[in-house]
């Protein structure tokens, strides 16, 4: 199969909201709404060809972009492995400009005002909506801004997401808005393919450095780090380096 890996990168502003653009006219699925990138030329690594991208598409110059998710769409036109990076307030300097006819627009994540979106993009919108920072425990549920991922028996609202372990089938009477499942090795990961994101326990040192492995192959879900603060402090800016989307910092008392 031949397949065009493509780098897309979701920018920020200073007020958190993030950049997207429309396809112009004369390409597949023109006017429909995207994250700014295309395609990874022969020689280049995917990064390098997000900074060309920006630097072309918009006249913005990345400072730093952090690899996030990972995804393999197949469209009527081709077979895409898409690379998406997140380029935070801060790492980037310019002011963005369409450059190729597009349209641009400031967006909140989750609360989207343009359409139609590249249908390849869905869950990664709705990823975008999950925080940075969560903390709590397995057994009383995580709490971030604007989201809680909670077991079964917690489960109370229609915008809660539902924490489970691997292989523990979903409870046919809820409709969380996400469903997270608890992993800590390759072989739960290998379970849990109908999750919407993951929760790496990371319990020691192993544990922690197989969830870096997993992230440097990349994933295609948002993975957060459920660890103590001792194991967050020192691991967490080398997973956030290597696609890590959230640190869940478990709460000391309770060791579960
Ligand atoms: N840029 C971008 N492309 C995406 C996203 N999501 C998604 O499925 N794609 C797909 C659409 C296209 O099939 C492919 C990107 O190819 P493209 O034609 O835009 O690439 P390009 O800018 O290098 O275009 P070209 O002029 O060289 O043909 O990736 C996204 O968020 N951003």
């Amino acid at each position: 199969m031949n397949i065009t890996h493509v780098a897309a990168g979701v920018l920020y502003n200073a007020a958190g909201e993030v950049l997207l653009s429309s396809r112009p006219a004369g390409k597949a699925y023109a006017g429909y709404w995207e994250f700014a990138g295309g395609k990874v030329e022969a020689g280049e690594t995917p990064e390098q060809a997000l900074r060309r991208e920006f630097a072309e598409e918009l006249g913005v110059h990345i400072v730093r972009a952090r690899a996030w998710l990972q995804k393999i769409h197949a469209y009527e036109h081709a077979t895409v492995h898409l690379h998406f990076f997140r380029v935070f307030s801060g790492d980037w300097h310019g002011e963005p400009t369409a450059k190729e006819g597009q349209d641009l627009a400031w967006q909140r994540a989750g609360a989207y005002s343009v359409s139609p979106m590249l249908p390849a993009n869905a869950a990664l919108l709705e990823a975008l909506a999950v925080p940075e920072i969560f903390s709590g425990c397995l057994k009383h549920g995580l709490h971030g801004e604007n989201y809680r991922i909670v077991p079964p028996n917690l489960f109370s609202r229609a915008d809660d997401a539902l924490l489970l372990d691997a292989d523990t089938p979903v409870p046919c009477k809820l409709t969380p808005r996400a469903l997270w499942r608890v992993v800590a090795n390759r072989a739960e990961l290998a379970q849990a393919h109908d999750a919407d994101a993951l929760l790496w326990r990371a319990d020691g040192e192993a544990g922690a450095l197989s969830l870096l492995a997993v992230l440097k192959d990349g994933v295609s879900v948002p993975v957060a780090a459920y660890a103590n603060k001792a194991l967050c402090d020192r691991f967490g800016g080398a997973w956030q380096e290597a696609g890590l989307h959230a640190l869940a910092v478990q709460t000391e008392r309770q060791n579960v």
